[in-house]
């Protein structure tokens, strides 16, 4: 056994797959992902949602605007693609420099989703242009079928959407996001190389279990839902497996305390205010802490055709307690791990 390293040192790591939301919200939550992250890919499933390039220009405005004075940051935006997002919209978006990537949302799958696509048979143009400049689709991977068993639909739709869209358009560089069970990590590894996957904090931490252990827990709440623990371990082995393809995304999801303690609660995590360094406690509990760099700070830069960040953070081993609550929009929020202990801690 080596000796438990005292600090750990890397690149500065990119999120990317992160919910900022808008207005006070969005100036309550943007410091803690600054803190750790260079960049982040910030998903537009705002009420009303970005669909166009100007509304996209308009709300990166409003993040640089929400960034505290000292603090750098470069939010990577994207379009919310519909059933109407015209081929042009996505010329728009590859000359625009700031939008980096489309973001599919099956109607109702998830949190604002509403506006979401209905059938991708009625976005065949525009996914053909994305095709051919290269702007990568992100994709909310769930059946919204509501016969299907809620554990099965990220299974599902692989098998009736995704397989068949990539078999349509089969350079269409694409993301499955926030992956959640070993056929999801079988079908990013299987696939070409122009498909990826993102992997947040809390489905390596977390199965199903944690949603009801002494009581319903809200806060562990998401989409798509956690899953048994065999796929929790698959995903850990594709995290720490050093292959480009899976890379960290947080889904870092704030919604109010109120929002989540009730009785329809919103799906969402909020992991922004320790991200990297939960990352580095599942690294650590899976004796691979060397490949941490390469998830968190190098693979996303690759897919994404853009620039390894030069700067470094340390995170010292030394344990700290994560607040109950903290302010959010004039209410509050309940962050991941509320009330226990961190072992790393981000140096400042
Ligand atoms: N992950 C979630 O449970 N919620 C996200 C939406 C999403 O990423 O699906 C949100 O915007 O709150
Ligand atoms: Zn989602
Ligand atoms: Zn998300």
């Amino acid at each position: 056994m080596q000796t438990k390293p005292l600090t750990l040192t890397l690149t500065r790591p990119d999120d990317w797959h992160l919910h900022l939301r808008d207005d006070a919200a969005l100036a309550a939550v943007l410091p803690d992902t600054a803190r750790r992250f260079a960049r982040a890919i910030v998903m537009p499933n705002l009420k009303p949602p970005v669909t166009t390039v100007a509304q996209a220009a308009a709300y990166r405005e409003r993040i640089l605007r929400a960034l505290p004075a000292g603090m750098r940051f470069e939010p990577l935006m994207t379009l919310y693609l519909t059933d109407n997002t015209p081929p042009g919209e996505i010329d728009a978006a590859r000359a625009s420099g700031f939008v980096h990537a489309v973001k599919l949302y099956p109607a109702g799958a998830t949190t604002n989703s509403d506006a979401g696509v209905t059938d991708l048979a009625r976005c065949r143009a525009t996914l053909a242009r994305m095709e051919v400049l290269g702007l990568p689709l992100l994709v909310h991977g769930e059946s919204t079928d509501p016969v299907v068993d809620v554990f099965d639909r990220e299974a599902v739709f692989i098998e009736r959407t995704l397989q068949p869209l990539l078999k349509d358009f089969p350079a269409l560089r694409l993301v499955l996001e926030h992956i959640t069970t070993r056929d999801a990590v079988q079908f990013v590894a299987a696939s070409a190389e122009n498909v990826a996957a993102t992997i947040t904090v809390h489905h390596l931490l977390l199965n199903r279990n944690a949603l009801f252990v002494g009581g319903i827990q809200p806060h562990h709440y998401c989409l798509p839902v956690l899953k048994r623990e065999t796929h929790r371990q698959a995903l850990v082995a594709a995290a720490i497996s050093g292959n480009p393809k899976f890379f960290l995304g947080t889904d870092s999801a704030p919604h109010a305390r109120g929002a989540k303690e009730a009785a329809c609660g919103c799906a969402g995590c909020y992991t922004a205010h320790a991200a990297i360094e939960l990352y580095a406690e599942v690294f650590e509990a899976a004796d691979a802490l060397d490949r941490l760099e390469g998830f968190a700070s190098f693979h996303g830069a690759d897919f994404y055709r853009l620039p390894r960040n030069q700067e470094r953070i340390t995170l010292v081993r030394e344990a700290w307690s994560v607040p109950a609550s903290q302010p959010f929009d004039g209410d509050t929020l309940v962050p991941l791990r509320a009330g226990a202990k961190i072992a790393w801690r981000m140096q400042s």
